[in-house]
């Protein structure tokens, strides 16, 4: 579950001393409920990755609280959003980013490397998500050897190494095309309903935000559609 609760950002720019402040986000407050997928729709600029780069403590809000899993993040250290981010969060992005030089396999283990897991438990849980996500016959292939798709797929397995209650997603379907999109999103619904994991979609896109049981429209950082008047 995540709150946002009068929510405001401002990004300072211009030269040392003559530094402008740029409101960003302004008074945004919004609600999305365990296990379900929300999405965010606005045009470029609108505001969509500062609100995901603060869900996810990569920048703090100028004023405002987030609270995920019941847990109030608002000021979090850079240390302590380090160990919440990978115990709740999993990311997937528009270009995958994946490591070239690691396998299919290797991708999706790593999360597991930096928690610690020994390699009998990551070699069983990456394969049974490989098979999930229908990429078993590709765990030794490099990402250059992959389709876009399935490129995307061992992003999504990697999201879900870790069992996080809450995937953050940055376009996740802006690099493929429309028959792509169809199987990669038909996943990201399945994989909602089997795991009960929450999404948080960015999008361009309406087909996207068609999967969503919540639609948020934010225009020049103010939400038009979907805000809440959160309780205190
Ligand atoms: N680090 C930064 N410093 C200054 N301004 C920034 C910074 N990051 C973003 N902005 C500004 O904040 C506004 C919103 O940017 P943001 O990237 O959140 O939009 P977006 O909706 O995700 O756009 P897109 O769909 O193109 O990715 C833009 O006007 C942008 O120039």
């Amino acid at each position: 579950m995540i709150i946002i609760k009068d929510l405001n950002h401002s990004f300072k720019v211009g030269k040392k001393g003559k530094e402008k402040e740029i409101p960003v986000l302004k008074d945004l407050s919004l609600r999305i409920n365990r296990g379900e997928i929300a999405s965010i729709v606005g045009r470029s600029g609108s505001g969509k990755s500062t609100l995901l780069n603060l869900i996810s403590g990569f920048i703090s809000p100028t004023t405002g609280e987030i609270v995920v899993n019941e847990t109030n993040v608002t000021a979090y250290s850079e240390k302590n959003w380090a160990k919440f981010r990978l115990d709740h969060f999993g990311f997937i992005f528009q270009s995958f980013q994946l490591i070239p030089s690691l396998t299919t396999f290797e991708n999706v283990e790593l999360p597991l490397t930096l928690k610690g897991i020994d390699s009998t438990e990551r070699k069983t849980r990456v394969m049974e998500l490989l098979s999930r996500v229908g990429l078993s016959d590709h765990a030794e292939h490099y990402p250059n050897e992959l389709s876009g798709g399935q490129q995307q797929r061992v992003s999504i397995a990697r999201a879900l190494i870790t069992n996080p209650k809450i995937i953050l997603a940055d376009e996740p379907t802006g690099s493929l095309d429309s028959e792509t999109e169809k199987e990669v999103l038909a996943l990201i619904k399945e994989l909602n309903k089997e795991k009960g994991i929450t999404f948080f979609i960015i999008t361009h896109d309406e087909e996207v935000a068609s999967i969503s049981d919540q639609q948020f429209h934010l225009h020049d950082g103010v939400l038009t559609k979907g805000g809440v008047l959160v309780e205190a």
